[in-house]
């Protein structure tokens, strides 16, 4: 069982190139998705927009709650993040994304790898391929940007710094937010209460080992260049973040899409971009946590004739070697326990295995719940019980 993110995905190896996809004047065959693929409908169906909330409103709690139990998105303005720190972010994804192909390639994810320049993991499960390149950072990017930018990588990785502190706390404040809603304190969660506020994103330093209790954080950058045939092809297809909580930043250019659930009333729905905004996803380990009362939401990117588009995914989950399950508070004989326990890298292998499935796959039945609980009264290692 992997016991750091870095090895989540060993077991389930992606070896995909990106493509250069930036002079292409027609959508390769391979990229072409059809209706029964998922293609993207031409106008989103579902016409009620999803929250924002004005985090320094009076009533942001209440709004939070609200979002997250039925929706498991919203957007947050005045959130304090300074708009300068986003711009040098997507300046940094902007640079990145922009340089020739063999430039990028020289950072590129190893097919077992978590961190480096690729195509979206999720890949691999799609007859198709999507329109889009991605660079994941977890632990320091300094050895890619020094590679790429030998004499400009300490502004790139200062830009990254500063980003990635300012989303750690927000994503703090955000998760305790949602757990507030919910009732849930603190006090309710004994791996939150010695969180040392580090994160194994640390560009400077160089990849650091996790300090106790602290949480982990991966960034995404994703990039989605003009496509000659929006409407066959797929940015990022439909999926769930497998973290506590996603912060996502994205350039003036829409495409981001969410689903709402909800028979006949149900369906995609566009999250137009805000100046300065972020949009919140509750991811499936706050779905756990939450004994499925805040659901994860399904999202997925769609692409544009004209421009091109950035996005940056804060993934924020939490320490290493805590497993996660539903906290107690919300499990009783009316909510029986949902889910059973599981660490972040281990819900990342899962996922890379079960993709859609990895959910259902933790998931107890009545005699999975029996033998889970053997197994975790049997077990003898030092790993945190949640909840
Ligand atoms: O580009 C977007 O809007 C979505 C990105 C995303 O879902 C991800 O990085 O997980
Ligand atoms: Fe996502």
């Amino acid at each position: 069982m992997p016991s750091k993110l870095a090895d989540a995905f060993r077991s389930h190896p992606v070896d995909i190139q990106p493509k250069n996809l930036h002079d292409l004047k027609e959508l390769p065959d391979s990229y072409r998705w059809s209706a029964d693929q998922d293609r993207p409908e031409p106008e989103p169906v579902h016409h009620e927009p999803v929250p924002v909330i004005d985090l320094s409103g009076p009533n942001a709690l209440e709004e939070i709650g609200h979002a997250c139990t039925t929706w498991g998105v919203f957007q947050v303005v005045n959130h304090g993040v300074p708009a300068a720190v986003l711009d040098r972010m997507e300046d940094v994804a902007k640079s990145f994304f922009s340089l020739p192909a063999h430039q990028k390639l020289k950072a590129a994810r190893s097919p077992d790898g978590i961190s480096g320049y690729g195509l979206a993991r999720i890949s691999s499960f799609f007859p198709k391929l999507m329109w889009s390149e991605g660079f994941t950072m977890v632990g320091s990017p300094l050895e890619h940007f020094h590679t790429i930018w030998p004499h400009h990588y300490t502004r790139f990785c200062d830009s990254v710094e500063e980003y990635e502190k300012q989303m750690q706390n927000l994503a703090q404040t955000l998760m305790w937010l949602m757990l507030g809603s919910l009732g849930i304190t603190k006090e309710d969660l004994n791996w939150a209460n010695n969180n040392s506020n580090s994160t194994t994103t640390t560009p400077r330093g160089g990849p650091k080992e996790e300090a106790a209790g602290s949480t982990s954080a991966a960034i995404q950058l994703n990039h989605y260049p003009a496509c000659p045939d929006p409407d066959r092809a797929m940015g990022l297809a439909p999926h769930t973040d497998s973290t506590l909580v996603t912060i996502l930043h994205q350039s003036n250019t829409s495409g981001l899409q969410v689903l709402r659930a909800g028979g006949g009333t149900g369906g995609w729905v566009t999250v137009p971009p805000i100046r300065g905004g972020l949009v919140v996803h509750v991811g499936d380990l706050l779905h756990i946590l939450t004994n499925g009362l805040c659901p994860s939401v399904v999202h997925r990117a769609v692409v544009n004739r004209d421009r091109n588009r950035i996005s940056i995914a804060y993934l924020h989950g939490p320490p290493s070697n805590v497993r996660i399950s539903p906290v107690q508070k919300l499990v009783g004989p009316s909510q029986p326990q949902m889910y059973r326990a599981v660490t972040w890298s281990e819900y990342l292998g899962t996922k890379a295995k079960h993709f859609d499935k990895a959910l259902s796959s933790v998931r107890l039945c009545a005699a999975a719940e029996a033998k889970d609980h053997n197994n975790n009264n049997n077990n003898n290692n030092n790993e945190v019980q949640v909840g």
